[in-house]
């Protein structure tokens, strides 16, 4: 309620500010050429009249800030829109799907059922479209998503760009969709939602953004399309090589088919216009014929007559051509994953396309009463925000699915906090489908799942200082010479502790279960919390009060950490 409350706050004071109109069909920043910007212009006024009867909303301050840091960008890889833009119609086809599972009829008929995806291309007007079957977006949506209410990573990407200018992270700060501005001075937002009528957004950055209903395009049925105006130096967006590229780079792990619509050559026989035989050489072939069929019998001749001649030509047909597999990854077998496969599947997971590689996982099936797949993976780094509000928020970096349906990615019962670093999914084929969150929190089942991948969680951990070389002591020298060749794996144990430790100190303070197993994967301070942990055996086996020992023992871990 507050966040409607906010949005409306917002639309109130901001419908039609008059300095808004001024700025309709002004050229983005940063563009060069003095011709550049008379066809702009010009293109400005057609675009203009479509925004007449528009409802005018100015962006909100920050995202504004971010969205000029965009089009102004010297960054080189551009690409990365595509793969935001994939990324939000998957998550709006997860939720359509999730809704639908409690009442089928929200998918409606015929094409509306078709969860997937699908990528168009315009050569002529220079117009990418991306259009999804998803959820779609209210009026009210499409106003608060995409422009008023600025999201908490909003400023912290901003902040983080000033420093790093590293675009690539956007994803992960929840403000992906704005990376249009990279390829397009120009975004059309279409979408239905079926709590209400087709509505477009569209916004040339300029600092204000525009919603009408949508009485002239196409209806959609359900979801959204996205329209990208591109840029005359975007232009080899409009190719579909580099289209199906980035797809198989960035996109490969979406559960959804992703369709492009393609141009495909294909020879087809015409029948042959008789009058078109002006030409020398066609002339010179029909001499020969004659001479030819004078030789021949005449009932050769007489078939001859009855065929109809034709040639083949080649013609340009178009037809949607499928760019992913859908089957997921965690429904694999371990073994037959790769390295690679598992970097990558990371990488579409996290939304963090740097190169650096996840510094362990874990891929396993728990078999038994209760039945689950789960892919868990230690980051290379820890996020910006890992320990902000660590008591307070309730974090949840392991999606959960049911049965390949994906239900949450807010869903924080499945690890404690302090392994909250972890990232990766679950699919349980135990837990029912059609439940509220509160019912799947209290299921039986959930506490035993908890409990696994707790223990598998540790074991990747403990893992990695075994495969380090710089962990082995000078009783391990066998293991020393195996592992003396891995480079990969030298020194990764202190990179976690670096980036994790912290995770694992508030473990034993906060894990009393697993205090043994967390221990061994202390460094630096373990003998002092051996002397600790003594310590408090000590007091307890000397029967001093409780109370005592147990002030006494988090005074001492207090030290500690
Ligand atoms: N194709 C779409 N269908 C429905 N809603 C969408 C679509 N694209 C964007 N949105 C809405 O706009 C919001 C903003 O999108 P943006 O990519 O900036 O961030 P995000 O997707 O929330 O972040 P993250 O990538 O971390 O999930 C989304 O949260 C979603 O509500």
């Amino acid at each position: 309620r507050n966040i409607q409350a906010k949005a409306e706050d917002e639309s109130d004071k901001l419908v039609d500010p008059p300095k808004v109109e001024e700025k309709l069909g002004a050229v983005p920043n940063g563009l060069s050429t003095d011709s550049d910007v008379a066809k702009r212009e010009a293109e400005s006024i057609s675009k203009r009249s479509l925004r007449n009867n528009a409802e005018k909303f100015e962006f909100q301050a920050e995202v504004s800030r971010l969205m000029d840091i965009i089009i102004n960008s010297l960054y080189s890889n551009k690409d990365i829109f595509l793969r935001e833009l994939i990324s939000n119609a998957s998550d709006a086809l997860d939720k359509i799907r999730f809704l639908s599972l409690t009442d089928k009829e929200v998918l409606g008929e015929g094409d509306n059922t078709k969860l997937e995806i699908q990528i168009k291309l315009d050569k002529e007007k220079k117009i990418l479209s991306i259009r999804d079957r998803g959820i779609g977006m209210t009026k009210e949506d499409l106003i608060k998503n995409l422009g008023t209410i600025a999201k908490s990573g909003t400023s912290a990407f901003v902040e983080k760009m000033q420093t790093s200018g590293d675009l690539n992270l956007i994803g992960q700060f929840g403000v992906g969709f704005y990376s249009v501005y990279l390829v397009a001075d120009y975004v059309e937002v279409i979408s239905k939602h079926n709590d209400d009528k087709q509505y477009v957004w569209e916004s040339k950055a300029d600092g204000a953004f525009a919603i009408s209903e949508d009485t002239w395009n196409e209806p959609l049925g359900r979801g959204t399309e996205i329209r990208l105006h591109l840029r005359d130096e975007a232009g080899e967006y409009l190719e579909e090589s580099k289209l199906k590229e980035l797809v198989k780079k960035y996109s490969e792990f979406i559960n959804f088919p992703i369709y492009i619509w393609a141009s495909k050559e294909v020879d087809v026989d015409v029948p042959t216009d008789e009058d078109d035989s002006s030409d020398e050489e066609e002339k010179a072939e029909k001499e020969e014929e004659t001479e030819k069929s004078e030789s021949e019998s005449e009932d050769e001749d007489e078939d001859s007559e009855k065929k109809p001649k034709t040639k083949t030509v080649k013609e340009t047909t178009f037809e949607w051509e499928l760019l992913n597999d859908v089957k997921a990854i965690w429904l694999r077998n371990p073994k037959e994953v790769t390295e690679e496969e598992y970097a990558k599947f990371y990488h579409s997971l996290v939304k963090d396309f740097s190169d650096e590689k996840p510094l362990a996982w874990s891929h396993f099936n728990a078999e038994g009463d209760v039945e689950f797949k789960a892919v868990l993976f230690v980051p290379p780094k820890a996020p910006h925000d890992l320990y902000e509000s660590y008591y307070n928020t309730n974090k949840a970096n392991l999606k959960l699915y049911v049965r390949r349906v994906f239900i949450s990615d807010e869903f924080d019962e499945l690890l404690p906090k302090y392994l909250n670093f972890l990232k990766g999914l679950v699919d349980s084929d135990t837990l029912p489908l059609n439940v509220s969150r509160e019912m799947l929190q209290q299921h039986s089942s959930l506490k035993t799942i908890k409990k696994k991948l707790i223990r598998k969680a540790l074991d990747m951990i403990r893992k990695i200082a075994e495969e380090d070389p710089d962990e082995s002591t000078g009783k391990d020298k066998k293991d020393v010479e195996k592992f003396s060749d891995d480079d990969d794996k030298k020194g990764q144990y202190t990179k976690f502790w670096n980036e994790f430790g912290k995770s694992i100190k508030l473990g034993i303070i906060e894990d009393a279960a697993n205090r043994n197993r967390l221990a061994k994967l202390l460094r630096f301070e373990r003998y002092l919390f051996y002397s600790l942990n003594l310590s408090y055996e000590y007091f307890y086996f000397s029967r001093i009060s409780l109370p005592f020992v147990s002030a006494s023992f988090s005074h001492g871990v207090c030290t500690l950490l």
